[in-house]
């Protein structure tokens, strides 16, 4: 950023950051339960080789256990890099007026993306939009691109009534000092004050939904009745009878252009731009990142802004004095030189109260990125993130082409600017260049995010993790078993894509960026193995149970308490972290279920139905045969475990009724998948 050099070294702090006190804790506990693991490791070690494992089958038994073992280890270490120096950071924004002035304050491009007005609600797509153009910011410093890979008319048209409505609305915001800039949440609450001027706002918020809404009703067919400028229709007649979502040409329409359009009182607007890029079937568009890097090279023509939010479409501000707290980093000069992005956690509205699900993903959004924050930094999570665009164009000490650097207003977007932008929007612009690969946001996996996150930390950039209590931005997350599970398979593609390639972080990023920062990314890219412990813990026991083969120490032996201490120790380190970071008990458990789940669930549902079988049996048989039952504890506890985890699988398929229930066919599959196994296990045993 060109204001760097001209800061003076702040007199006072803009943030701080405090290592956690549990941090020694942490470290002598990873010393105690790393020697268990080794002994752990070390026992199945000699069981494999000592005469016990004479038979093929006795073999594979114990390589099984070896193998989850080991599993479990390497995850265990990976996680350990999260823990051994937790921070918290803190921003004190009352500090940054005495640091830099509000008309040194650098640009900001906000770039929304949606894809399918169906499932993203053109309506909730312009929430979002309007909730960070009512940003506390310089106005016409902002920059909102909004990224329609629908190419949808539905979304156009919903946009042209939010540049309408914003000019209400923004003043509206400012005068009232609302905090709740998203109209959609501000109007929904309790807490909206009771005057003739809020009325008045309210009743042309639901004007505005209701005509979204009713040519959403229609399809976007026939619009001719609610157009009212030449403009507006000219637009709408790019949408000729040949186009589909998957082939049309480029439309880009500036709906605001603070250099022209003025709110009710007078007060610049920021600008406003709907870009749906070219689209081919014979061209790859590389999904969310190829969209993005179309709204960099378009905002690069228009506005310029040195920094860069992104959003989902589903993630509005919950807070409009966010940009204050990225600007404590920025303008921190020991701070900025490398610093490629600050990072909001994702945080997410109507979740219930104890989610059951685990869609909170405390773990994944909250407690590790903390965890990373005193070495390079957290991992990029594809929303609530401002960048520095300096950081998308190659590593910090790279040279650079000036063109970067100079953020300019979008002057009216003139026909030569309108046709350069059109230009860079096209799919075959890319073709041949280092877009996608060393600039911009990176393809080659399903999670662009990590994947890009992971390539400027590879380049020497960090980042910064910021969460304040007060949620920057509140997203949906899906709400129904299904739904959740399907994101996290798609998640597990695009982060297997990372840890396969020749880039791995085990490979490639240790070297690159040092062990504890890569073993930090080594966390995620190995996410899908959890899945070989737990699916072998939840068949292999459970067999053997059903069949009376002991597989563990009995509980006269003294290995008996090493399971134990590594079973309690794991879990109840998670719980402690858990609850420290303000969630509660029963929101732990269901998050540590859902983890089971996910382990078993992107393969079959069936397994859940064994641990029912298992656990029933193998208890009926204990009961009927004294002696046994010490034998066999570990075993029972596992598949009593594998049951109690797995309720909300048979709620789905027992008890639900009200359209969250398991499709028959799954259920059907899964119990002949079961019996198949049954079979298998019995001739074997
Ligand atoms: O071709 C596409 C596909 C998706 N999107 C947008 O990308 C965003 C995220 O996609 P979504 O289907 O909602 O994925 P989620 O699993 O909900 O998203 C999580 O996971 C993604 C990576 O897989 C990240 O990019 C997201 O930020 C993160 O919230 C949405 O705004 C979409 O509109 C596009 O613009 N173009
Ligand atoms: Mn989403």
């Amino acid at each position: 950023m060109g204001t760097e050099t001209q800061t003076p070294t702040p007199p006072l702090p803009l943030h701080s950051l405090e290592v956690l006190r549990r941090t020694p804790l942490n470290r002598a506990f990873a010393l105690v339960y790393a020697c268990a693991i080794s002994a752990l490791l070390y026992r199945h070690a000699c069981t494999l080789l000592s005469a016990s494992a004479t038979t093929f089958f006795s073999f594979s038994l114990s390589f099984s256990l070896l193998l989850s073992d080991a599993v479990l280890a390497f995850m265990w270490v990976t996680i350990q890099s999260f823990r051994i120096c937790p921070v918290r950071r803190s921003v004190f924004i009352e500090n940054l007026s005495r640091v830099v002035e509000e008309k040194c304050f650098p640009a900001l491009d906000v770039f929304i993306c949606t894809a399918d007005p169906l499932k993203e609600p053109p309506l909730s797509v312009v929430n979002t939009a309007l909730s960070v153009m009512a940003y506390d910011y310089p106005t016409e410093k902002v920059s909102v691109y909004v990224s329609d890979d629908g190419g949808s008319q539905l979304t156009l048209f919903a946009f042209m009534e939010a540049a309408k409505f914003a000019r209400q609305w923004l003043p509206f915001c400012r005068k009232n000092e609302i905090e709740e800039r998203c109209p959609d949440v501000y109007f929904g609450s309790t807490l909206t004050r009771n005057c003739a001027q809020t009325e008045k706002m309210k009743i042309m918020y639901e004007s505005m939904k209701e005509k979204i809404e009713s040519v959403m009703e229609r399809g976007g067919g026939f619009l001719d009745d609610l157009i009212i400028s030449d403009h507006e229709r000219q637009a709408f007649n790019k949408w000729t009878p040949g186009f589909t979502r998957r082939d049309h040409p480029t439309i880009i329409e500036v709906l605001l252009d603070s250099g022209k359009d003025k709110d009710i009182t007078g007060n610049a607007m920021p600008n406003l731009v709907y870009v749906s890029r070219e689209k081919s079937s014979s061209w790859p568009h590389h999904f969310k990142a190829g969209a993005l890097n179309v709204l960099l090279r378009v905002s690069e023509t228009m506005s310029n802004a040195p920094v860069v939010l992104n959003l989902d479409c589903d993630m509005y501000s919950n807070d409009p004095r966010t940009p204050l707290r990225v600007l404590c980093y920025l303008f921190d000069p020991a701070a900025a030189s490398k610093l490629a992005y600050v990072q909001f956690p994702q945080r997410f509205h109507g979740i219930d109260k104890h989610d059951i699900y685990g869609n909170e993903h405390k773990i994944l959004y909250q407690l590790y990125p903390a965890g990373s924050d005193a070495f390079a930094g957290p991992n990029y999570v594809g929303s609530g993130c401002f960048f520095r665009r300096r950081a998308l164009f190659g590593g910090p000490s790279s040279l650079l082409s000036s063109r970067i650097l100079k953020d300019k207003p979008i002057t009216s977007a003139t026909v030569s600017t309108l046709s350069r932008s059109h230009h860079v929007a096209s799919c075959t612009f890319e073709h041949g260049t280092d877009w996608g690969y060393k600039i911009g946001f990176r393809y080659g996996s399903l999670s662009e995010d990590y994947h890009t996150g992971y390539w400027l930390h590879n380049e020497g950039w960090k980042s910064v993790f910021c969460n304040p209590d007060r949620a920057a931005f509140l997203g949906d997350t899906p709400l129904s078993l299904n739904d959740a599970l399907s994101q996290n398979r798609r998640w597990c593609v695009g982060l297997l894509q990372v840890a396969f390639s020749r880039y791995n972080p085990i490979t490639f990023g240790i070297r690159s960026m040092g062990l504890l920062v890569a073993l930090n990314y080594a966390y995620n890219a190995y996410w899908a193995i959890w899945s070989i412990p737990i699916i072998i813990y939840a068949i292999v026991p459970q067999l053997a149970l059903i069949n009376g083969v002991s597989m563990f120490p009995a509980m006269w032996d003294p290995w008996f308490y090493l399971y134990w201490f590594l079973f309690l120790g794991a879990y109840g380190q998670d719980a402690i972290e858990f609850t420290l970071a303000g969630s509660t008990i029963q929101r732990w458990w269901n998050d540590q279920r859902m983890w089971l789940i996910r382990g078993v669930s992107s393969y079959l549902f069936g397994i859940a139905i064994l641990n029912l079988i298992a656990f029933v049996v193998g208890f009926a048989k204990l009961i009927s045969s004294d002696g046994m039952l010490g034998q066999m504890l570990v075993q029972l506890f596992i598949s009593g475990f594998g049951v109690v985890n797995s309720w909300p699988i048979y709620e789905a398929i027992f008890r639900r009724t009200d359209g969250g229930e398991m499709p028959a066919k799954i259920t059907t599959t899964s119990i002949l998948l079961v019996l198949v196994l049954l079979l298998v296990a019995y001739i074997m045993f």
